[in-house]
Protein backbone atom coordinates (compact mmCIF):
# COMPACT_ATOMS: atom_id res chain seq x y z
CA UNK A 1 0.00 0.00 0.00
CA UNK A 2 1.12 3.56 -0.95
CA UNK A 3 0.86 6.51 0.74
CA UNK A 4 -0.30 9.62 -1.07
CA UNK A 5 0.96 12.86 0.45
CA UNK A 6 -1.43 15.49 -0.46
CA UNK A 7 -0.15 19.18 -0.83
CA UNK A 8 -1.42 21.59 1.93
CA UNK A 9 -2.66 23.56 -0.67
CA UNK A 10 -4.67 21.17 -2.44
CA UNK A 11 -8.15 21.52 -1.73
CA UNK A 12 -9.71 19.43 -5.05
CA UNK A 13 -8.62 15.53 -6.16
CA UNK A 14 -9.58 15.18 -9.43
CA UNK A 15 -9.27 11.39 -10.36
CA UNK A 16 -8.97 9.68 -13.79
CA UNK A 17 -11.09 6.28 -14.46
CA UNK A 18 -9.31 3.87 -16.27
CA UNK A 19 -6.27 2.52 -14.93
CA UNK A 20 -6.98 4.64 -11.66
CA UNK A 21 -10.25 3.93 -9.88
CA UNK A 22 -10.83 1.33 -12.61
CA UNK A 23 -9.04 -1.92 -13.63
CA UNK A 24 -7.98 -1.69 -17.62
CA UNK A 25 -9.38 -5.09 -17.63
CA UNK A 26 -12.75 -3.78 -16.99
CA UNK A 27 -13.09 -0.81 -19.48
CA UNK A 28 -10.74 -3.58 -22.29
CA UNK A 29 -12.50 -6.86 -21.73
CA UNK A 30 -16.30 -5.45 -20.51
CA UNK A 31 -17.10 -2.15 -21.69
CA UNK A 32 -15.49 -2.14 -25.17
CA UNK A 33 -16.27 -5.74 -26.04
CA UNK A 34 -20.46 -4.77 -25.33
CA UNK A 35 -20.23 -1.49 -28.00
CA UNK A 36 -18.46 -3.84 -30.31
CA UNK A 37 -21.00 -6.66 -29.88
CA UNK A 38 -23.86 -4.58 -29.51
CA UNK A 39 -22.94 -1.66 -31.79
CA UNK A 40 -25.18 -2.84 -35.19
CA UNK A 41 -28.25 -4.27 -33.41
CA UNK A 42 -28.25 -1.34 -31.11
CA UNK A 43 -28.02 1.36 -34.59
CA UNK A 44 -30.87 -1.00 -35.83
CA UNK A 45 -32.94 -0.73 -32.74
CA UNK A 46 -32.48 3.06 -31.77
CA UNK A 47 -32.04 4.77 -35.61
CA UNK A 48 -34.76 6.30 -35.66
CA UNK A 49 -34.39 8.27 -32.35
CA UNK A 50 -33.60 11.98 -32.02
CA UNK A 51 -30.70 10.70 -29.30
CA UNK A 52 -29.35 8.34 -31.81
CA UNK A 53 -29.63 10.59 -34.63
CA UNK A 54 -27.48 13.08 -32.50
CA UNK A 55 -24.79 10.43 -32.05
CA UNK A 56 -24.71 9.89 -35.58
CA UNK A 57 -24.22 13.13 -36.82
CA UNK A 58 -21.12 13.79 -34.21
CA UNK A 59 -19.55 10.53 -35.79
CA UNK A 60 -20.31 12.13 -39.02
CA UNK A 61 -18.39 15.42 -38.25
CA UNK A 62 -15.42 13.87 -36.51
CA UNK A 63 -15.02 11.20 -39.96
CA UNK A 64 -14.79 14.39 -41.43
CA UNK A 65 -12.10 16.04 -39.72
CA UNK A 66 -10.41 12.30 -39.88
CA UNK A 67 -10.59 11.91 -43.53
CA UNK A 68 -6.75 12.93 -44.07
CA UNK A 69 -5.67 9.95 -41.74
CA UNK A 70 -4.16 6.91 -42.75
CA UNK A 71 -7.19 4.02 -43.02
CA UNK A 72 -10.23 6.44 -41.66
CA UNK A 73 -13.61 5.35 -41.99
CA UNK A 74 -15.86 8.15 -44.06
CA UNK A 75 -19.69 8.46 -42.83
CA UNK A 76 -21.59 9.97 -45.68
CA UNK A 77 -23.82 12.72 -45.68
CA UNK A 78 -27.67 11.73 -45.24
CA UNK A 79 -28.24 12.28 -48.88
CA UNK A 80 -27.13 11.18 -52.39
CA UNK A 81 -25.14 8.48 -53.27
CA UNK A 82 -27.46 6.15 -51.83
CA UNK A 83 -26.88 6.98 -48.46
CA UNK A 84 -30.80 7.64 -47.52
CA UNK A 85 -30.65 3.76 -47.25
CA UNK A 86 -30.33 3.25 -43.51
CA UNK A 87 -29.02 0.16 -43.88
CA UNK A 88 -25.84 0.96 -45.76
CA UNK A 89 -25.62 4.20 -43.46
CA UNK A 90 -25.37 2.05 -40.64
CA UNK A 91 -22.64 -0.23 -41.74
CA UNK A 92 -20.50 2.92 -42.37
CA UNK A 93 -21.37 3.87 -38.93
CA UNK A 94 -20.66 0.25 -37.53
CA UNK A 95 -17.33 0.53 -39.70
CA UNK A 96 -16.15 4.07 -38.36
CA UNK A 97 -16.87 2.52 -34.75
CA UNK A 98 -14.62 -0.64 -34.92
CA UNK A 99 -12.19 1.61 -36.80
CA UNK A 100 -12.31 4.52 -33.81
CA UNK A 101 -11.93 1.49 -31.51
CA UNK A 102 -8.84 -0.52 -32.66
CA UNK A 103 -6.95 2.64 -32.51
CA UNK A 104 -8.95 3.46 -28.66
CA UNK A 105 -9.65 6.96 -29.90
CA UNK A 106 -10.99 9.10 -27.08
CA UNK A 107 -13.53 11.45 -29.25
CA UNK A 108 -16.17 12.78 -27.71
CA UNK A 109 -18.48 11.10 -30.27
CA UNK A 110 -17.35 7.77 -30.17
CA UNK A 111 -17.68 8.26 -26.31
CA UNK A 112 -21.18 10.04 -26.56
CA UNK A 113 -22.27 6.58 -28.61
CA UNK A 114 -20.66 4.55 -26.16
CA UNK A 115 -22.18 6.18 -22.98
CA UNK A 116 -25.31 6.08 -24.45
CA UNK A 117 -24.94 2.24 -25.17
CA UNK A 118 -23.94 1.16 -21.91
CA UNK A 119 -26.70 3.20 -19.78
CA UNK A 120 -28.95 0.05 -20.75
CA UNK A 121 -27.11 -2.77 -19.68
CA UNK A 122 -25.99 -0.78 -16.10
CA UNK A 123 -29.89 0.12 -15.81
CA UNK A 124 -30.88 -3.88 -16.74
CA UNK A 125 -28.14 -4.68 -14.12
CA UNK A 126 -26.20 -6.36 -16.68
CA UNK A 127 -22.82 -4.75 -15.95
CA UNK A 128 -21.77 -3.24 -12.49
CA UNK A 129 -18.40 -1.24 -12.68
CA UNK A 130 -15.19 -2.38 -10.65
CA UNK A 131 -13.35 -0.09 -8.36
CA UNK A 132 -10.02 -0.99 -6.86
CA UNK A 133 -10.59 -1.43 -3.22
CA UNK A 134 -8.92 1.51 -2.14
CA UNK A 135 -10.53 3.96 -4.20
CA UNK A 136 -14.14 4.13 -1.71
CA UNK A 137 -11.86 4.67 1.47
CA UNK A 138 -9.58 7.12 -0.10
CA UNK A 139 -12.58 9.42 -1.27
CA UNK A 140 -14.49 9.16 1.75
CA UNK A 141 -10.98 10.26 3.83
CA UNK A 142 -10.36 13.19 1.63
CA UNK A 143 -14.00 14.38 1.76
CA UNK A 144 -13.78 13.73 5.59
CA UNK A 145 -10.50 16.10 5.38
CA UNK A 146 -12.94 18.87 3.90
CA UNK A 147 -11.61 18.07 -0.12
CA UNK A 148 -13.60 18.07 -3.19
CA UNK A 149 -13.67 15.32 -5.30
CA UNK A 150 -14.46 15.24 -9.17
CA UNK A 151 -13.73 12.58 -11.91
CA UNK A 152 -11.96 13.72 -15.19
CA UNK A 153 -11.86 10.63 -17.56
CA UNK A 154 -12.16 10.42 -21.52
CA UNK A 155 -15.31 8.61 -21.23
CA UNK A 156 -18.84 10.78 -21.61
CA UNK A 157 -20.50 12.57 -17.93
CA UNK A 158 -23.19 10.55 -18.41
CA UNK A 159 -20.87 7.36 -18.93
CA UNK A 160 -19.10 8.33 -15.50
CA UNK A 161 -22.24 8.56 -13.79
CA UNK A 162 -23.47 4.82 -14.97
CA UNK A 163 -19.88 3.85 -13.67
CA UNK A 164 -20.55 4.99 -10.26
CA UNK A 165 -24.05 4.77 -10.50
CA UNK A 166 -23.95 1.09 -10.75
CA UNK A 167 -20.77 -0.57 -9.05
CA UNK A 168 -19.60 -3.80 -7.30
CA UNK A 169 -19.06 -1.18 -4.49
CA UNK A 170 -22.85 -0.14 -4.97
CA UNK A 171 -24.19 3.38 -5.89
CA UNK A 172 -21.11 5.49 -5.35
CA UNK A 173 -22.37 9.01 -7.11
CA UNK A 174 -23.11 11.17 -4.16
CA UNK A 175 -19.19 10.63 -3.34
CA UNK A 176 -18.03 12.50 -6.33
CA UNK A 177 -18.45 16.44 -6.54
CA UNK A 178 -18.67 16.72 -10.44
CA UNK A 179 -17.76 15.27 -13.27
CA UNK A 180 -15.56 16.24 -16.60
CA UNK A 181 -15.07 14.51 -19.88
CA UNK A 182 -13.79 15.94 -23.50
CA UNK A 183 -16.02 17.97 -23.75
CA UNK A 184 -14.04 20.19 -21.83
CA UNK A 185 -10.71 19.53 -23.51
CA UNK A 186 -8.56 16.28 -23.99
CA UNK A 187 -6.62 14.89 -21.02
CA UNK A 188 -3.36 15.25 -22.80
CA UNK A 189 -3.83 18.97 -23.46
CA UNK A 190 -2.66 21.22 -20.26
CA UNK A 191 -5.37 24.09 -21.21
CA UNK A 192 -8.09 21.52 -20.42
CA UNK A 193 -6.90 21.32 -16.69
CA UNK A 194 -6.84 25.20 -16.50
CA UNK A 195 -10.64 25.03 -17.54
CA UNK A 196 -11.27 22.55 -14.88
CA UNK A 197 -9.98 24.58 -12.48
CA UNK A 198 -11.84 28.02 -13.57
CA UNK A 199 -15.07 25.49 -13.90
CA UNK A 200 -14.63 24.52 -10.15
CA UNK A 201 -13.25 28.07 -9.23
CA UNK A 202 -10.05 27.17 -7.86
CA UNK A 203 -6.30 27.96 -9.14
CA UNK A 204 -4.68 25.07 -10.78
CA UNK A 205 -2.33 24.59 -7.95
CA UNK A 206 -5.23 23.99 -5.31
CA UNK A 207 -5.54 20.44 -7.80
CA UNK A 208 -4.12 17.06 -7.31
CA UNK A 209 -4.53 15.08 -10.05
CA UNK A 210 -4.64 11.18 -10.31
CA UNK A 211 -3.97 9.10 -13.44
CA UNK A 212 -2.16 6.35 -14.67
CA UNK A 213 -1.07 7.93 -18.15
CA UNK A 214 1.94 9.98 -17.78
CA UNK A 215 0.95 12.33 -20.58
CA UNK A 216 -1.79 13.26 -18.71
CA UNK A 217 0.44 14.07 -16.13
CA UNK A 218 2.96 15.74 -17.74
CA UNK A 219 -0.40 18.44 -19.35
CA UNK A 220 -1.43 18.72 -15.71
CA UNK A 221 1.33 19.68 -14.45
CA UNK A 222 2.22 22.33 -17.13
CA UNK A 223 -1.15 24.10 -16.10
CA UNK A 224 0.31 23.99 -12.50
CA UNK A 225 -1.55 20.98 -11.17
CA UNK A 226 -0.16 18.58 -9.26
CA UNK A 227 0.22 15.19 -9.88
CA UNK A 228 0.20 11.51 -8.76
CA UNK A 229 1.14 9.06 -11.38
CA UNK A 230 -1.23 5.98 -10.29
CA UNK A 231 0.69 2.73 -10.53
CA UNK A 232 -1.85 -0.57 -10.65
CA UNK A 233 -0.83 -4.34 -10.74
CA UNK A 234 -0.10 -5.79 -13.84
CA UNK A 235 -2.77 -8.39 -13.05
CA UNK A 236 -5.45 -5.88 -12.07
CA UNK A 237 -4.34 -4.12 -15.20
C1 LIG B 1 -16.67 6.26 -18.11
S1 LIG B 1 -15.13 5.67 -18.38
C2 LIG B 1 -15.29 4.44 -19.58
C3 LIG B 1 -14.01 4.09 -20.11
C4 LIG B 1 -13.64 4.88 -21.32
O1 LIG B 1 -14.41 4.95 -22.23
C5 LIG B 1 -12.39 5.55 -21.39
O2 LIG B 1 -12.04 6.04 -22.45
C6 LIG B 1 -11.53 5.69 -20.19
O3 LIG B 1 -10.74 6.79 -20.27
P1 LIG B 1 -9.93 7.40 -19.02
O4 LIG B 1 -9.75 8.81 -19.42
O5 LIG B 1 -10.77 7.21 -17.80
O6 LIG B 1 -8.63 6.68 -18.94
MG1 LIG C 1 -6.42 6.27 -17.20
Amino acid sequence: MVVLSVPAEVTVILLDIEGTTTPIAFVKDILFPYVKENVEEYLQTHWEEEECQQDVRLLRKQAEEDSHLDGAVPIPAASGNGADDPQWMIQAVVDNVYWQMSLDRKTTALKQLQGHMWRAAFKAGHMKAEFFEDVVPAVRKWREAGMKVYVYSSGSVEAQKLLFGHSTEGDILELVDGHFDTKIGHKVESESYQKIASSIGCSTNNILFLTDVSREASAAEEAGVHVAVVVRPATQG
